[in-house]
């Protein structure tokens, strides 16, 4: 069983907060601001370019990217880290449509997140052969899944609802459309039990700057099933990719297996946080969290729909139709989601009209929730969000 009191002492949560958007950014374990420190001073600081071999910088995409293995479901040595989510999207999906070379068709849905929409098409317009990024409701996707679909591109959990895919049976219907199946995990790692092996997955990938905490710009990752890791290509082939990179070929061969998606210098500090981050998770049962989660969601949307009337629920009421996020409709939800952000409750919004909610057990207690939703009704009842502080927009949300 998780000791949930035992995972929240390992982050330093600021007094008087109330975090509820750890789906947006994690908070800072501690374990990572005293690897910092130490990768600077000691590493960087005293070991200079050896460190490259003494402390084995080279090796920690593949390190980190085997701890990030374990929490989605996929082998050893199928989990690459570097980059942003945004390169390696891009990177995933050239080598998906690269293993249907008869094809033209990426099908995504209208609740991806936009930056994946947006790499897919510049991909596909780069390309010059005629691609369609074919983008259908989330709930129509089963049914638009047919033989000219080169590749399935879908974010198991919608970043707006937090409506969850069935990546098990939208996987088996693309492989039975002979399509090839790629996932964004940036809203399921660290939130749910996932099974990329399990549910045959050929690609997946993510951030690790929500619920695996690693940090604002954390690095990616990237999953290449091991049936494709000889023959996928990589088309950002960069020199770390490269199956000797210190022999300084002229001619690019692809690295062994999913080392062959590594592009260029791994981001050593970054990588050396997010690898303290992870250590939270040793010990973790995934199935713990997401039933601990489920049962602070339920609850959050109980205790809204008592005393919230002003607000709609605009994600999945069943629960395991939905991922480890909530959120709730409101005309002016940027203005109120400022008034909770004063008084300690932090979430975001999402334009138009959604502010957003993220349940994560290993900080957040049922106590919490609670009080969470007494200050959200308040903030409602008196209106005190109709202030001009809060409607005065900052530039990210
Ligand atoms: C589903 C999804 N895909 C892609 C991105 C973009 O990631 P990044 O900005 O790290 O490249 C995000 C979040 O920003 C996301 O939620
Ligand atoms: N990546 C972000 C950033 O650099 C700044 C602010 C927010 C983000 C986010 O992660 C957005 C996020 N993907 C979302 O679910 O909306």
């Amino acid at each position: 069983m998780t000791d949930f009191a035992a995972t929240r002492a390992l982050f330093h949560l600021p007094p008087g907060v109330i975090y509820l958007d750890g789906n947006s950014l994690g908070p800072l374990p501690r374990a990572a601001e005293a690897r910092a420190a130490a990768v600077i001073r000691e590493q960087w600081g005293e070991r200079l370019i050896r460190g490259w071999n003494d402390c084995e910088w080279m090796a920690l995409p593949t390190r980190v990217g085997d701890r990030i293995a374990r929490l989605v479901g996929a082998p050893a040595g199928s989990v690459i880290t570097g980059d942003t989510l945004s390169i390696k999207l891009f990177q995933a999906l050239a080598a998906a449509i690269a293993l249907r070379p008869d094809r033209r068709v990426v099908l995504s849905d209208s609740g991806n997140f936009p930056s994946d929409l947006y790499i897919a098409q510049s991909l596909l317009d780069s390309l010059g052969q005629g691609h369609e990024l074919r983008v259908v409701a989330p709930e129509a996707v089963a049914d638009a899944i047919d033989d000219s679909v080169a590749v399935t591109m879908l974010t198991e959990v919608d970043y707006r609802t937090g409506r969850l895919h069935d990546m098990r049976a939208l996987t088996a219907s693309a492989h039975a459309a002979g399509a090839i199946a790629l996932w964004d995990l940036a809203h399921s790692a660290g939130a749910l039990p996932v099974d990329l092996a399990g549910a045959d997955a050929d690609f997946a990938v993510g951030c690790t700057y929500k619920y695996l905490n690693g940090g604002p710009g954390a690095p990616a990752f990237l999953y290449l099933a091991p049936r494709h890791a000889e023959t996928a290509r990589p088309i950002l082939s960069g020199w770390l990719g490269h199956r000797a990179p210190f022999a300084f070929e002229r001619d690019y061969a692809p690295a062994p297996g999913v080392e062959r998606m590594r592009v260029g210098t791994p981001p050593v500090i970054a990588l050396s946080v997010l690898d303290a981050a992870l250590d939270v998770w040793d010990g973790v049962d995934m199935a713990d969290v997401r039933a601990a989660s489920i049962g602070l969601s339920q609850r959050f949307i109980a205790e809204v729909e008592t005393r919230c009337p002003q607000l709609t629920l605009t994600s999945p009421r069943d629960p395991h139709a939905r991922g480890s996020q909530v959120s709730v409709a409101h005309p002016q939800a940027y203005a109120v989601m400022q008034a909770l952000i004063a008084r300690g409750v932090i979430g975001d919004v999402r334009a138009p009209d959604l502010l957003r909610f993220g349940f994560t057990p290993l900080y957040l207690c049922e106590e919490e929730v609670v009080r969470a939703v007494a200050i959200l009704a308040d903030v409602l009842a008196t209106g005190s969000w109709d202030r001009p502080e809060h409607h005065a927009r900052a530039a990210v949300t």
